[in-house]
């Protein structure tokens, strides 16, 4: 058995209102590829971080070759033989590839004076060690995602690590380029280096990763060798948490499809996705982040263009150029950042309420009246029980649940037939998370059509009449019934089809 060049042990690190890593174990041998796998959120980029010197445990040892070392900074980790390939990318767009790579070295001294002639044919060495080409002259900002992602891993490579951590690197690389990195890994290995690999693909995690290791909310599940497990297991290692008994009794939708989309298509973000939606139901999106849903969401109101794609209710195709049309066809769109997109954090609560029926009234060229705004954004308060002092504060002075109550409060203005919802209670206290469930079930049952993301799968899984599994921009399953578990959707949203699971059929 090869030697442990890292140990990690009762690592714990707080952020405010969340434990983030739980008395975490995490180790690996020197030249193995470790995977770390996990849900969105399992604690995977934290403890890589701590690793690196970019975050600091709040109780907990690190041992690197054997000694206790202390990381309180990322230029310590540099120096220790640590370095981290973060998600995302550090280079600056306004210099070109060597510059960032002068930028990097120069601060370690490294090479005395800065003889950049020197560097530069360290550079082509590293290179020519590991088989990337890249033109050094080039601008990072005229260089394709891919191409950086190199620059960056040459920027790494060229001081010698002995150990690389690579978080998620192949989420913005084609197919091409993916077998290409495995290459430079594979190199990596047989020059001695160690990886730390975080992957959200599972056919990734069984083509580089020599072992396993799995973080579930927080704390350390197992460890296990690539070769000795199946997809199955892995999944099973992932998922296995109850459901809390916080969600409303499911809805039952009518037969009626309401809102449909149609062959949507959008460059790069989209792959032809079609769904269908009942009257009064919930249709929850599900998936790892970054696989496309606010893309989704974004494109079906208009905000994002759609290369080909028939948004339709009713029977109707819609014509949504923007949000504006989107409004006006009775779409509403509950957006994920509601602080910089569903809010006037200024204005106060009255106006923002009121904000998109006073638009509308507007356009048909009506007095403003100030009696119904204010019925309107008293009507509204009793309905969804928004608690506040007055409705002329600003809406900045709210907490998070009825600062989301407003944003949904506004959207409802213009009785909506079809209500999307991305991450409608990120950030939230459970009781508002409760209070909020119970709005989107009335909703469903006054026979709006509600689509929901939300990276919680819990929540997707617990609301949820259907659930649309996305995955590198496309629907990959629509699960519905018995079908909807959690193992079921981190299985499609690894990447793999239902299909070659197990005993099971479709
Ligand atoms: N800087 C931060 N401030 C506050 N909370 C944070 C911070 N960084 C992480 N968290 C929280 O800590 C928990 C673990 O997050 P982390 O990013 O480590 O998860 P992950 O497994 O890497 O997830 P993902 O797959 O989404 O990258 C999450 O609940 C996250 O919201």
């Amino acid at each position: 058995m090869s030697e442990e060049i890292l140990r990690m042990s009762h690592i714990c690190k707080s952020f405010p209102g969340v434990k983030a890593l739980k008395e975490v174990d995490f180790s690996c041998k020197k030249g193995e590829v470790m995977v770390l796998a996990g849900e969105n959120g399992a604690g995977k980029s934290t403890i890589l971080k701590i690793l690196s010197g970019l975050y600091q445990a709040d109780s907990g040892e690190i041992f690197f070759n054997g000694k206790a070392v202390k990381i309180k900074n990322p230029l310590e980790a540099q120096k220790m033989g640590i370095a981290m390939v973060y998600q995302e990318l550090t280079l600056v767009n306004e210099m070109t590839v060597a510059e960032n790579i002068y930028l990097s070295i120069e601060p370690t001294k490294k090479f005395g004076l800065v003889d950049r002639k020197q560097i530069e044919s360290s550079i082509q060495e590293v290179m020519g060690q590991y088989g990337i080409e890249l033109d050094l002259q080039t601008m990072v900002k005229d260089l394709p995602v891919a191409q950086q992602q190199m620059a960056e891993i040459v920027k790494i490579l060229i001081r010698q690590p002995e150990l690389i951590i690579l978080d998620e690197p192949t989420s913005a690389l084609a197919r091409k380029e993916v077998t290409q990195l495995y290459e430079i890994i594979r190199s990596m290995i047989s020059m001695g280096k160690t990886i730390i690999f975080i992957s959200h693909r599972l056919e990734e995690v069984f083509e580089i990763g020599d072992r396993v290791t799995v973080f579930k909310d927080g704390s350390y599940v197992d460890t296990k060798k690539i070769s000795e497990i199946t997809e199955d297991d892995l999944i099973r290692m992932m998922v296995g948490r109850s459901l809390q008994n916080i969600f409303p009794e499911k809805t039952q939708p009518e037969q009626e499809i309401i809102f449909q989309v149609k062959n949507l298509n959008v460059p790069k973000h989209l792959r032809d996705i079609s769904f269908s939606v009942r009257r009064g139901e919930i249709l929850g999106i599900a998936g790892l982040q970054g696989h496309g849903q606010t893309e989704l969401f974004n494109a079906i109101y208009g905000i994002l263009p759609r290369e080909t794609g028939e948004i339709i209710t009713a029977g109707e195709s819609l014509k949504i150029g923007n949000a504006k049309q989107a409004i006006k066809q009775g779409l509403a769109l509950v957006p994920a950042d509601r602080k910089n997109e569903g809010l006037f954090l200024l204005r106060s609560i009255r106006e923002n309420l009121a904000i998109i029926s006073l638009d509308q009234r507007k356009k048909l060229g009506i007095f403003i009246d100030g009696k119904k705004e204010k019925k309107f954004s008293l009507d509204m308060k009793e309905k969804l029980a928004i608690k506040l002092a007055s409705l002329r504060n600003e809406v900045a002075s709210l907490s998070g649940g009825n600062q989301q109550k407003v944003v949904l409060g506004k959207e409802l203005a213009i009785n909506p037939k079809v209500v999307l919802f991305n991450e409608p209670t990120r950030g939230i206290d459970v009781e508002a998370k409760r209070e909020f469930y119970n709005i989107m079930h009335d909703l469903a049952r006054s026979g709006v059509a509600v689509i929901m993301y939300s990276s919680d799968l819990m929540e997707v899984i617990g609301m949820s009449n259907r659930v649309a599994v996305m995955y590198e921009g496309t629907i990959s399953a629509v699960l519905q019934g018995e079908e909807i578990t959690e193992e079921n959707i981190m299985y499609c949203a690894y990447g793999a089809s239902l299909a070659n699971k197990g005993e099971r059929t479709l």
